[in-house]
């Protein structure tokens, strides 16, 4: 146990980033493989009213491939990724929106209100917040790059924020499934890690965090002494072009490109197998996961 000294000391670590962080936007992405644990969940949704209570404006934008992945096989439907993305077929496009919206979404939000916030669930088809495109997924073959069409799949074309900017100014936390209309009228599955990276774009955030299944980004996946705490913009890029980046972690770097590019200060790749690691990425000197930033020399915190 730690004694009285010492939980003082972790108090006071925090307080340089609570006064940075005080009335700032941060963008959370709690991706559906840190959804699996009921322990996990819980500290997840601690982490997020910690957050809030410590004045910060917390973003929440979930995942659920696997629930979706599980929805698909009882109804006797395998799934199919390229690039990481969903082969989304009507049915499948349905299927995901049953499962974010309806459930998930409906979750996070009843476990964030009963923990003490005022959470409200969004879809981006509420007041037109995610207007889609329908995505050509990019595979590489034999050095070139091809587009394949994988069916209901969108890129965030347009995001109408004002409705997500009304509840945070109203002392909401939002919390958005990653489903887009488009202007053809179709409903199009996006990967959830683009919608957080366009959504901390589009406010401003000082911060997007991708809470996720593994430790964060690793030189080479298969070899875990590899690990890497903190990675350029450029680096990251690179690790995609190359092939050491591969397939859900693309569209975490992608965002965080994305976010980067945009203005946010810091982007965050967290695993969410460790209890309470949006906390300690947040409100501690080494954090625990990858950070993903501009240029390398940004001093950490
Ligand atoms: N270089 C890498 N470092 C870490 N993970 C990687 C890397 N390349 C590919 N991955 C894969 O990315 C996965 C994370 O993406 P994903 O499973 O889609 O998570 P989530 O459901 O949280 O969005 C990891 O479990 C891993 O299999
Ligand atoms: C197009 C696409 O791949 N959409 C994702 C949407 C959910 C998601 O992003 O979930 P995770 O964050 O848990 O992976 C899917 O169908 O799985």
């Amino acid at each position: 146990m730690i004694n009285s000294v010492e939980k003082a000391a972790v108090l006071i670590e925090a307080l340089p980033y609570l006064q940075r962080f005080s009335g700032n936007t941060v963008v959370i992405k709690y991706g559906g493989n840190a959804m699996l644990n009921d322990e996990l969940k819980k500290s997840v949704m601690q982490d997020i009213i910690f957050l809030k209570y410590a004045g910060i404006r917390p973003v929440v934008v979930h995942g659920g491939g696997p629930e979706i992945t599980g929805m698909l096989k009882k109804l006797g439907k395998e799934s199919s990724f390229v690039s990481g993305l969903r082969v989304t077929d009507a049915e499948t496009v349905d299927i995901a929106e049953m499962v974010l919206v309806g459930k998930i979404n409906s979750e996070i939000v009843k476990y964030l209100n009963f923990l003490g916030a005022k959470a409200v669930g969004l879809s981006g088809k509420d007041a037109d917040l995610i207007i889609a495109a329908k995505h050509l997924a990019k595979v590489r073959e034999n050095g070139q790059v091809k587009e394949v069409d994988i069916g209901f799949v969108g890129d965030v074309l347009k995001l109408n924020i004002g409705i997500v900017e009304n509840f945070l100014e109203q002392g909401y936390i939002p919390v958005i499934s990653p489903i887009g209309v488009g202007k053809d009228g179709a409903t199009y599955n996006i990967n959830a890690d683009y919608v957080a990276g366009e959504l901390a774009a589009a406010l401003g955030a000082e911060k997007l965090a991708l809470i996720t299944d593994v430790e964060g980004i690793y030189r080479d996946y298969n070899d875990k002494s590899s690990f890497v705490s903190t990675l350029s913009l450029a680096e990251a890029q690179e690790m995609i072009k190359t092939g050491s980046i591969d397939g859900g972690m693309i569209p975490k770097v992608e965002a965080c490109v994305k976010a980067l590019a945009a203005g946010v200060a810091k982007t965050h790749i967290i695993d969410g197998r460790k209890p309470h690691s949006l906390l300690l990425e947040i409100f501690t000197t080494e954090g625990i996961g990858t950070e993903v930033v501009k240029y390398r020399r940004y001093i950490s915190g």
